[in-house]
């Protein structure tokens, strides 16, 4: 049995964030039966409305597919540090291991950052540690990714009565979307819980930039989604569906009918968490401004203009947990 002093928790795990442990699991998590298309419009609106997050279901993407990603990621994460290191430092994209963006932050969290823009995505040779399996998956996995979210995006457009056809599918899943694509690993930690009862942060909170996420994980726990009422939602983990998350631009271009989630991720001491996210962002010089055909006559912007260039960058220069678009509200 390895014993864990106090003394290495204080050292070697002094830069890791805590949190205080939660077992209450979940059940409120909205699930969307993709099957049947007129019920989950509906649902779908009304979950971005309340809590930014909803879990799809009967979506149609190939198990297998998933599988083979999954595999070919354990394989990539298993390879020995040096190797790894050797497409990273991520800077955004590349291999990374527990420093999260260019500003400081720092989770229990090791990940490959790509871009999907092809340009990008093809950079392999900077990646020398991705076999050309594990290209090949992505790439495949991103297809259909995106697909499915161009569906969905189509559906809350058709749902809220806005036009015209593709003003919001028509942003991701395009040659010049700027979209990006991470495989997470949260590798088991140190049993803190027992020690202390507070848990590591494998990725700390915040809200994503984009349009909207998509995430599949494997069957370990530690999703958390902040409600509402400001309390954390631990998300029960489900293999077999995909989470859809709001981002702050769909934030923006509902003019805050829908809010983007935060969340989090919170370890596990037993079971090790792969993670696969499709991040669908507009492409740069896109105005992310609230869509005309949703407001309201005499509606205001609540917020300033900007592009999703202009957000990236100052995105970029705030830390994991900074509210982003604060900076871009109109001060009344
Ligand atoms: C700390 C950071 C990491 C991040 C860029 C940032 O400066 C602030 C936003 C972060 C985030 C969160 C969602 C996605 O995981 C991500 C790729 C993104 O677009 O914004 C990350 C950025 C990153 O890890 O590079
Ligand atoms: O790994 C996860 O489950 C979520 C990570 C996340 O929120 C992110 O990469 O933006
Ligand atoms: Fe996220």
């Amino acid at each position: 049995m390895v014993v864990l002093s106090k003394k290495v928790v204080h050292t070697d795990l002094a830069n890791f964030q805590t949190c205080k442990s939660t077992t209450d699991i979940f059940t409120g998590v909205p699930v969307v039966d993709m099957s049947d298309a007129i019920t989950a419009k509906k649902l779908i609106v009304e979950a971005c409305r309340e809590f930014g997050f909803f879990k799809a279901v009967n979506h149609g993407i190939s198990p297998e597919l998933v599988a083979v990603l999954e595999s070919e990621a354990v394989d990539f994460f298993a390879l020995p540090q040096q190797e790894k290191d050797r497409s990273g430092p991520a800077s955004p994209f590349g291999y990374g291991n527990t420093r999260i963006g260019p500003n400081g932050d720092t989770g229990w969290v090791e990940y490959l950052l790509l871009s999907t823009r092809p340009g990008l995505m093809l950079h392999k040779p900077h990646f020398p540690a991705i076999s050309e399996n594990l290209w090949f998956a992505a790439g495949e996995y991103i297809s259909a990714v995106a697909k499915m979210l161009k569906g969905v995006l189509e559906m809350i457009s058709g749902e809220l009565g806005i036009g015209p056809r593709g003003c919001l599918s028509g942003l991701v899943g395009d040659e010049k979307s700027d979209s990006c694509f991470r495989l997470n690993h949260y590798r088991p930690c140190p049993n803190l819980e027992a020690l202390s009862g507070w848990n590591l942060i494998g990725f700390g909170e915040h809200t994503d930039p984009q349009i909207m996420s998509v995430l599949r994980s494997c069957n370990a726990p530690g999703l958390e989604i902040r409600l509402q009422n400001g309390s954390w939602a631990s998300v029960p983990s489900d293999q077999t569906s995909f989470f859809f998350s709001v981002g702050d631009s769909l934030q923006v271009m509902t003019n805050g009918r829908f809010k983007s989630v935060k969340h989090r991720v919170v370890t596990n001491c037993l079971k090790s968490r792969v993670s696969m996210i499709y991040f669908g962002g507009p492409p740069l010089d896109e105005k992310i401004v609230p869509l005309c055909s949703l407001m309201e006559e005499g509606e205001e912007s609540l917020y300033e203009e900007f592009t999703w260039s202009e957000y990236k960058k100052s995105a970029y220069n705030s830390n994991l947990g900074d509210d982003r678009l604060k900076l871009f509200e109109k001060i009344k």
